[in-house]
């Protein structure tokens, strides 16, 4: 099928839109990496599993570069914490060789007692006022409790802990535990804080693993005034979950008291210096967080900001409530991937079946925000409003600070039913399979598309492009039949192709590297084969592509530092192949990664000058890779495009805009 262009007009827009009123309820793969910190089983996993192939061309002297070195890791990491006891693993800082006895500075003297816990950081011990002060309460307390860290341990290797800092700035926050000294003594960095009692976890074990309406909408409301307070200090906590939510100590006037501990991996939500909101970025190789609790975005590397908190929360409320989340029981390397995967795909309504409606309205709210949307701490507080007798003046956990913030609510939920009915729900809708289509701005030029097509008459319409002066710009396959664009903008000075059974044929591609030709676009089908195109005409000097079963961003991240851009890529099943080259003319490059369309990052990424150069999709996610050019000249304006069927009627459409297709993959999107 050929369509000539005509007419030129420069429209200035950027737009998204889904054929489909896109609502979404995803499946996953390649979330978090199972790696880095944490009690219990999954202490000290690495990623893998990632690294079929890569083959490389090199100018001058040939070779074959493998392997994906040299990332950085986050500060702190962890990973699921099993809702069980930590297992005893001795490692640095083995409370052999713990001082007896700890003075920091002027404290009074404490000595040693009984362990109260231990994290993939810390060791927390009673510590016991044996001189010094005279009171009974905060530093002169009776006991108080001593957190150790090692001075050669993972989270000290400059310096104090991390979390040092954070207590710094949010000593005397709401809900969170005075820290009274701090300090170094035989070799550990010591902490001297309030002594808490036994952790949400603890309790909710010892009342045969579950917990009332009551007690959760009150351990709901508190939390949810507790996070706000630290918000509003501009941190989120980042790791929330009901090992981390202590009462005050049992017998005492607190012990119905909510606190919140473990700030390692807490991090700013609001620039400290100006107060504004932080950028929103994506490394889907960095996992923050504990598997189990953790928000999607944490598991696909956003940067954490509100929203991250109040989701995690809500999986801790259903867990307390309800005993179980339905992705317990993942194991092994895919762990992070399937555990996401299972987030995304089970809605708030099945997640929340068995749960008083309150919960799944908490958790549609939160699942829906945005990067820095202001979370509506009051409206949140009055979903629980019904569980709670805010009159009575007794609870199973004190409410005093939901009580506080309950005082704003009048006005808050009036402003908030206005602007719900605005807000798109980004994650709700079916899992869909769709063709995404991507269209760039430019002068006038001619542009053909090819779809259904069977393998035998690819080479036919290959060879009319030819001779009517296009060449092919891009390729996507769907059911096994391919589609394939040809124009006449590309540049290239020739061009040849195979399609082969083998996914991304190595022996090939090497061939043509030979006669100087460069991959240019790749599509693979269900069935494994793929169709590469080479050609000649790119300002690339130097290539190479990699297949792998996970997205394989570490190596993608690798290769950006060697001065690589990601210049086409596809998927073929759940094996994606992605081609880097040098010399793309590329500044930046950043991927979006999700178990659906990323609209919100995609816009968030326009905004900032990027434009999108690549797409791919599996069954189960998207990835988009979005590029910054080198040369800053004139703004290119692009839209997208989600259909069922291939896009034929609405590209001419475009076209009528001097809108060209520029990527299309057929793959996950919600519907
Ligand atoms: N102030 C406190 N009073 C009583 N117990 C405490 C206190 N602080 C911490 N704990 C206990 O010690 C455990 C470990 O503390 P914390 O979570 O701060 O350590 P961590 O090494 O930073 O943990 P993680 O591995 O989760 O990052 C907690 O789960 C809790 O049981």
């Amino acid at each position: 099928m050929q369509v000539l262009r005509g007419g030129i007009r420069q429209s200035k827009r950027i737009n998204d839109n889904p054929e489909s009123s896109a609502s979404l309820v995803p499946t996953a793969r390649n979330a978090a990496p199972n790696r880095g910190r944490g009690r219990g089983r999954g202490r000290g996993r690495g990623r893998g599993g990632m690294n079929p192939e890569e083959n490389q061309k090199l100018v001058g002297p040939s070779a074959c570069g493998r392997g994906c070195n040299g990332i950085n890791l986050p500060v702190r990491q962890v990973v699921e914490n099993s809702a069980e006891k930590p297992v005893a693993v001795k490692e640095e800082g083995s409370t052999s060789s713990l001082p007896e006895r700890v003075q920091l500075g002027n404290s009074p003297v404490y000595k040693l007692d009984r362990k109260l816990g231990k994290g993939g950081f810390g060791q927390v011990f009673v510590g016991r006022r044996i001189s010094g002060g005279t009171g009974c309460s905060g530093p002169d307390a009776f006991e108080v409790a001593l957190k150790f860290e090692h001075q050669n341990g993972k989270g000290c290797s400059s310096g104090p802990p991390y979390e040092w800092q954070v207590y710094s700035t949010l000593n005397g926050c709401y809900g969170l535990p005075l820290v009274h000294y701090k300090g170094q003594l035989g070799g550990y960095y010591i902490l001297v804080m309030d002594m808490l009692g036994p952790s949400l976890w603890d309790v909710w074990n010892s009342n045969n693993q579950m917990l009332t309406e009551e007690m959760v909408a009150c351990i709901a409301v508190e939390a949810i005034s507790i996070l706000e307070q630290l918000h509003l200090k501009g941190f989120v906590h980042g790791d929330v979950k009901p090992e981390n939510f202590l009462l005050g100590q049992p017998g005492t006037s607190k012990e119905k008291t909510l606190y919140l501990v473990d700030l390692g991996l807490a991090s700013r939500w609001k620039e400290a210096a100006s107060a504004r909101h932080v950028d929103y970025d994506q490394k889907p190789d960095v996992f923050r967080g504990t598997v189990r609790y953790a928000s999607v975005h944490a598991h696909l590397g956003r940067t954490g900001s509100r929203r991250d908190d109040l989701e995690s929360l809500a999986y801790t409320l259903i867990f307390l409530l309800r005993g179980k989340l339905p992705w317990q029981g993942y194991i092994g390397e895919n762990k992070g991937f399937l555990v996401c995967k299972k987030k995304m795909g089970t809605s708030p309504a099945a997640l929340c079946s068995l749960c008083p409606p309150p919960f799944q309205q908490f958790l549609e709210i939160v699942t829906n925000m945005k990067f820095d949307e202001e979370p509506n701490y009051s409206k949140l507080i009055s979903l629980f409003h019904n569980s709670i007798d805010f009159n009575s003046s007794i609870h199973p956990i004190q409410i005093d600070g939901a009580i506080k913030v309950g005082q704003k609510r009048e006005r808050s939920l009036t402003e908030l039913e206005d602007g719900e009915q605005l807000k798109k729900k980004v994650r709700l809708g079916s899992p869909a399979s769709q063709w995404i289509s991507i269209y760039n701005s430019r002068t006038l030029m001619k542009q053909r598309y090819h779809f259904n097509v069977i393998d035998s008459r690819l080479n036919q319409h290959v060879e009319k492009g030819k001779e009517d002066g296009l060449y092919v710009s891009c390729v996507a396959s769907s059911s096994n039949l391919w589609a394939i664009v040809m124009d006449a903008g590309t540049g290239f000075t020739s061009q040849v192709y195979e399609l082969s059974p083998i996914f991304l044929h190595k022996e090939w591609i090497m061939e043509q590297w030979e006669k100087n030709y460069y991959i240019t676009s790749v599509a693979g089908a269900c069935n494994g084969s793929a169709l590469v195109i080479m050609s000649k005409g790119t300002p690339y000097t130097q290539q190479s592509y990699k297949v792998t079963d996970v997205f394989p961003f570490k190596w993608i991240n690798k290769k950006w530092k060697e001065g690589f851009s990601v210049t086409s890529m596809t998927a073929a099943g759940n094996k994606w192949g992605i081609v880097m080259s040098r010399n793309a003319g590329y500044r930046l490059q950043v991927v979006e990664l999700d178990f659906l369309y990323p609209s919100e990052g995609i816009h968030r990424r326009w905004e900032k000058g990027f434009r999108i150069t690549s797409a791919a999709a599996t069954e189960d996610q998207a990835a988009f890779i979005l590029s910054a050019p080198k040369r800053k000249s004139q703004d290119v304006m692009q839209e997208t495009l989600r259909t069922s069927a291939f896009p034929s009627t609405q590209v001419k459409d475009k076209w009528l805009k001097n809108l060209y297709i520029s990527s299309i993959c057929y793959g996950r999107t919600v519907s």
